[in-house]
């Protein structure tokens, strides 16, 4: 919407109602109270090159989005996947759970940008992005140093979407990951905000001890990734925001724990260190027999006993 409003030539990609209701209405974002509304070209699939384009799927669609759209795709087309998790550039060959048809190995990384955008948002039910933050996107070259990124970036800028581009990509999605893994399956699985994990001893508890074992794998890797206390600050300043795998809990679809949780662990499990607190969680998103759960007692309890026994072990 805001690129639209400002004047940029915008073509989004949608399928079925969501389709038809761009067609009909444009697209629209309520920026904490300002709605901004623009008309866009609407269509099922791109069928000719685009300067770039903006992948917003869920991380396990992005293969599949990718192929249906590839006429979209030129030799000059700048490719942005916009999503949360450990994204498949990050390692020279996609990690396992990041590129689940192996179309994104096929990619030319040289025109693929990192993208970390720090948004808190959900579509209300008349399809408007409804935000509470200004949305701040930082962008990175997954590969190579090979054409100008300066155009892209004063768009986005000129339009409102606070851009950077970072020499430092893979630390930032690093460290937007300490936050999504810490946070994202708690919360399908509780029920809760992220102002309530930072606010509730236990669920910080849980949360710090996941933190903690993703930091691990991260050091051995080379990445300082930050505290405990900048995860509460965290918490606390984002309100009462649902994160995104609550909101996909509660509307009954796939969680993206591939990207968010399995990628990682597999990799920490590689590096000989073994994510135990986040496989404990994800058993009780598996044996969870619809989420979030009514009483969640039972499985923080087994997650409490299950980080205190391992902190014992370390003693
Ligand atoms: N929500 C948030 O606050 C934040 C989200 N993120 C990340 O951003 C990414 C996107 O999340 P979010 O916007 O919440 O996701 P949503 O599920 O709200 O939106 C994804 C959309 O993609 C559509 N889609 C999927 N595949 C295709 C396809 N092949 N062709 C056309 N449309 C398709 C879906 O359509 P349909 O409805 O038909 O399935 C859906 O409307 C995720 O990785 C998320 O973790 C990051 C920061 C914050
Ligand atoms: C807001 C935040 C950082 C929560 O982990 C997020 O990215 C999400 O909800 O997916």
């Amino acid at each position: 919407a805001l690129l639209a409003q400002a004047g940029l030539e915008v073509t989004v990609v949608a399928r079925g109602a969501r389709l038809e209701c761009i067609r009909a209405e444009g697209v629209a974002l309520n920026d904490r109270g300002t709605l901004h509304q623009a008309r866009v070209t609407a269509v099922e699939a791109l069928t000719e090159p685009m300067d770039a384009v903006f992948v917003t799927v869920k991380s396990q669609d992005l293969g599949a989005a990718l192929a249906a759209n590839a006429a979209g795709i030129g030799p000059d087309t700048w490719v942005i996947p916009m999503v949360n998790g450990l994204p498949f550039w990050f390692f020279d060959q996609p990690a396992p759970f990041t590129d689940h048809t192996g179309d994104l190995a096929r990619l030319n990384r040289e025109r693929v940008l990192g993208a970390v955008l720090l948004m808190t948002v959900q579509t209300s039910a008349d399809g408007v992005a409804v935000s509470s933050n200004t949305p701040t996107l930082s962008l990175g070259r997954a590969a190579g140093q090979g054409g100008d990124l300066g155009p892209l970036v004063q768009a986005l800028n000129a339009a409102g979407v606070r851009t950077d581009v970072t020499d430092t990509i893979r630390t930032k999605v690093l460290v937007k990951l300490l936050a999504n893994v810490a946070t994202n399956p708690l919360s399908a699985l509780v029920g809760c905000s992220l102002a309530e994990i930072g606010r509730n001893e236990a669920l910080r508890t849980i949360a710090f001890g996941i933190a903690d074992g993703f930091r691990a794998w991260a050091k051995a890797m080379g990445y300082d990734l930050p505290p405990n206390a900048w995860l509460g600050d965290l918490l606390l300043d984002a309100g009462e925001f649902e994160t995104s795998m609550l909101q996909d809990a509660r509307a009954g679809r796939t969680l993206e724990l591939d990207a968010i949780c399995r990628a990682p662990m597999a990799m920490a499990a590689q590096a000989g260190l073994p994510m135990t607190g986040l496989k404990a969680l994800l058993a009780e998103l598996e044996k969870a027999p619809a989420l979030p759960l009514r009483d969640p007692s039972a499985a923080l309890k087994n997650l409490t006993s299950h980080l205190t026994h391992t902190a014992l072990e370390r003693i």
